[in-house]
C-alpha cells in the first residue's frame, strides 16, 4: 500500500512556478529521499507534504486518505527541520513531550512516551538539561525524539544533518538508517548532499527546476541514470561525459565517435541514434581499469594524468583524453605519474550512451 502518494502536484508562488506535476508514490515504510540542486523545490514539496503550504493543484494522500486540503495538524506527518526548532526555555523532556501535552495526553502515558523515545534517541540520561547545553546532534535527537512521540504515519525530514560536522552527519547517517529499520514508518528525508541520498534510501527522487527527473533505487540511479543531468548529479566524482558523434549505427549496435575516445561500437539499439546524431557517452571514474577489465570486450585510452588525489583506498586522478577532461578512480594506490601518458581501459558494457536531448539510451544486454 502506499503510504504517500502525490498525483500532478503543482506550486506556484505568485506566477512564478515552482514544481510542476510531480507525480509520486512512496510505499508504506519506505525511506525516500529527495535530492537536488539548491532552489530546485525540494523543501517546498516537502512543505505541501506537511501541509504547512496549500499546493496550487494536484493531490496528496497519505496511507489512501487524500489529505491535499487537510491543516497540518490532521495529516499525521511529523516534520523535523534542520534548524531543530526547539524551545530555549523547556528542558529536553518538555521539549519531547510539548506535541503530547497538546493532544492532552495523561501525565503517566506522557512520561511513558517520552522515556521510550528519549532511549530510542539515547538521550535518556539527559531529560532533565536544557538544549543549551547539549551538543548539536543531541538537540537534533531531541527534535527526532519529539517527532517519534507523535508516532506519525509518516516523517517528513529537511535537511536534519547540515548543521553537524562530517563525522557526526556520518554517525546520525547510520543512527537515522537504524532508526528507520527499528520503527518501520514512511520517510521522506530532504537532502542536497548525494552521499546521504545514496547511504540511506530505498529509494531517491532527483528533482531539477520543480520537476522529478527520476526516481530509483540509489544503485539503478549510479548505473542507469536516466539523464545526463542524474548522471552529473550522482555519484562522487561524478560520471564523466564526453560529447560524440553517432557514425553508423543499425539495430543492436551503434558507432560513435569523437577526437577524446576515438571510434567505439557499442550494445545499443540504433533506433534513436542515426548515423550524423550528436550523443554524449557516459563513463564512470572507477570503470577505467589499468589492467584489462574482466570482460571480453573493452576499449583501450591513452590519458595523461594532471592532478592526483591519493586517499589511500582509492587513487583519485584528473587527466586528459585528448582534449577532454576526464576523472578516473582507481583502486588502491598505484604508480601514476603526472604528465606521463598511461593506458587505461574501460569494458564495453560500462560505457552509456545520451542522445542529443541528454535521454539514456537502454544498452541491449546480452
Ligand atoms: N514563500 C515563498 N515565496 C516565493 N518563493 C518561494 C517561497 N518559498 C520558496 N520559494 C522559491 O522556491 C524555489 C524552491 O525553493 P526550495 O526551498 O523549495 O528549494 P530547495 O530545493 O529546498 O533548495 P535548498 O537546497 O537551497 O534548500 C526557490 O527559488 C525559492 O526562492
Amino acid at each position: 500500500m502506499s503510504g504517500l502518494e502525490l498525483v500532478g502536484v503543482s506550486k506556484s508562488y505568485q506566477s512564478q512556478s515552482i514544481l510542476t506535476d510531480v507525480s509520486l508514490s512512496i510505499e508504506r515504510g519506505e525511506f525516500a529521499v529527495f535530492v537536488g540542486p539548491s532552489g530546485c523545490g525540494k523543501s517546498t514539496l516537502l512543505r505541501l507534504i506537511a501541509g504547512l503550504d496549500p499546493v496550487t493543484q494536484g493531490q496528496i494522500s497519505i496511507d489512501g486518505q487524500d489529505v491535499s486540503h487537510a491543516a497540518a495538524g490532521r495529516r499525521s506527518v511529523a516534520m523535523v527541520f534542520q534548524s531543530y526548532a526547539l524551545y530555549p526555555h523547556m528542558s529536553v523532556f518538555e521539549n519531547i513531550a510539548f506535541p503530547l501535552q497538546m493532544a492532552r495526553l495523561s501525565k503517566s502515558d506522557v512520561k511513558q512516551a517520552v522515556q521510550k523515545a528519549a532511549e530510542i534517541v539515547k538521550l535518556d540520561g539527559r531529560l532533565g538539561d536544557k538544549p543549551a547545553k547539549l551538543s548539536g546532534g543531541q538537540r537534533q535527537r531531541v527534535a527526532i525524539a519529539r517527532a517519534i512521540v507523535r508516532q506519525p504515519a509518516v516523517f517528513l525530514m529537511d535537511e536534519p544533518l547540515s548543521n553537524l560536522d562530517a563525522a557526526l552527519r556520518a554517525e546520525m547517517r547510520m543512527e537515522l538508517t537504524q532508526l528507520h529499520r527499528r520503527l518501520g514508518t514512511t520517510m521522506v528525508y530532504v537532502t542536497h548532499d548525494q552521499l546521504e541520498a545514496m547511504t540511506m534510501a530505498d529509494r531517491i527522487v532527483v528533482l531539477n527546476g520543480g520537476r522529478v527527473e527520476q526516481v530509483g533505487p540509489p544503485m539503478e540511479l549510479y548505473h542507469h541514470p536516466s539523464n545526463t543531468f542524474v548522471a552529473r548529479f550522482i555519484g562522487s566524482p561524478p560520471m564523466n561525459l564526453v560529447p560524440c558523434k553517432v557514425t553508423e549505427s543499425d539495430a543492436a549496435r551503434v558507432r560513435v565517435s569523437c577526437e577524446a575516445v576515438g571510434d567505439l561500437v557499442l550494445p545499443f539499439s540504433g533506433e534513436r541514434l542515426k548515423a550524423g546524431d550528436h550523443c554524449v557517452i557516459g563513463i564512470r571514474p572507477e570503470a577505467f581499469r589499468i589492467g584489462p577489465p574482466d570482460s571480453r570486450e573493452f576499449f583501450s585510452f591513452q590519458l595523461v594524468p594532471q592532478v592526483l588525489e591519493r586517499l589511500g583506498v582509492h587513487l583519485i586522478a584528473h587527466a586528459q583524453l585528448s582534449a577532454q577532461s576526464v576523472t578516473c578512480l582507481f583502486d588502491g594506490d598505484p604508480t601514476v605519474i603526472v604528465g606521463q601518458p598511461m593506458t587505461v581501459h574501460v569494458a564495453a558494457h560500462q560505457v552509456r550512451i545520451f542522445d542529443d536531448t541528454g535521454a539514456a539510451r537502454t544498452p541491449i544486454s546480452g
